[in-house]
């Protein structure tokens, strides 16, 4: 069983639990109450390349990274260092994260927030819109096609914008096939965990020129950022050297920095 089977099974028998104990029409009841999303294509769409900043206390990867007492706090560095977007895991297992990081995250900071997480029903579309989010991530790897579609339809009919996550050829002509506009390709290959900076280079020349290019995983500091936003990334999604790091508002500001050059705001 691959290591993106065992977090799925853990997934889908905590979203029984949660399901068991609030049904869905209550959170319908609940999101009536909720803010509309932000427009997270606008803010991905801003000149230059775009900082994501994720906040991750341990991967199965890496094991502990952080212990992040206190999520919003590094929120709120991360807004004041300029990311555009904060993602926040959610998922507990390997991942120590929970849904009371993104309310508490949603709570402290106007920046859009995503939701990070291994997404296989629209109940969990639904605890996003509760708690905050204004994105949700759905991972090719992780869902059939029709699966797909239909999350990434759902996703949009809440006004969460979906952030399609490929690794791999097939799986970008999946994730068009779904019509998404948003697209990650992850150097981690979640099956293996090995990282490939070298793999948005090789995938990104098959995504459209109209859709928004996000390059995940494996920045370590600005150097990595343009090698990325030289194959044509319009954003860098970042955990571990952000939250490893002892000044994460400084590491972001510099990476904000990076993007902006000159150079990279004036690409069409
Ligand atoms: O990070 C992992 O080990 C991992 C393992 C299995 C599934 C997903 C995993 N991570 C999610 C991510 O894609 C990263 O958190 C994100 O891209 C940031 O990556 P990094 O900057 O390398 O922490």
């Amino acid at each position: 069983m691959s290591v993106l089977d065992e977090i799925l099974d853990g997934v889908r028998a905590d979203l029984a639990d949660r399901q068991a104990a609030t049904p869905l029409e209550r959170l319908k009841e609940i999101a009536e109450s909720v803010p509309r999303p932000q427009d997270v294509v606008a803010a991905l769409r801003r000149p230059g390349v775009q900082v994501i900043a994720e906040v991750k206390r341990s991967s199965p990867s890496k094991g502990a990274l952080a212990a992040i007492a206190d999520p919003a706090a590094l929120a709120r560095d991360y807004a004041d260092g300029g990311a555009c977007l904060i993602s926040v895991l959610t998922e507990q297992r390997r991942f120590s994260g929970s849904l009371a990081d993104l309310a508490a995250v949603r709570a402290s900071v106007e920046t859009p927030l995503l939701r990070k997480d291994f997404v296989v029903s629209s109940y969990q579309l639904w605890e996003a819109r509760v708690h905050g989010a204004d994105a949700v991530l759905l991972i090719v790897a992780a869902l059939d096609q029709d699966a797909l579609i239909s999350l990434v339809e759902r996703a949009r009919s809440l006004g969460l914008t979906p952030l399609v996550e490929v690794h791999t050829e097939e799986e970008i002509a999946r994730a068009l096939d779904a019509g998404a506009t948003v697209i990650g390709v992850n150097a981690r290959d979640l099956k293996t965990l090995q990282v490939d900076r070298d793999t948005f280079a090789r995938l990104a020349p098959l995504i459209p020129g109209d859709r928004i290019k996000i390059a995940e995983s494996g920045v370590r500091g600005p150097h990595d950022l343009l090698a990325y936003a030289s194959s044509g990334a319009d954003a860098v999604l970042v955990g571990e050297s952000l939250v490893k790091g002892r000044h994460p508002r400084d590491a972001v500001a510099d990476l904000v920095t990076a993007g902006a050059h000159p150079a990279l705001r004036d690409r069409s």
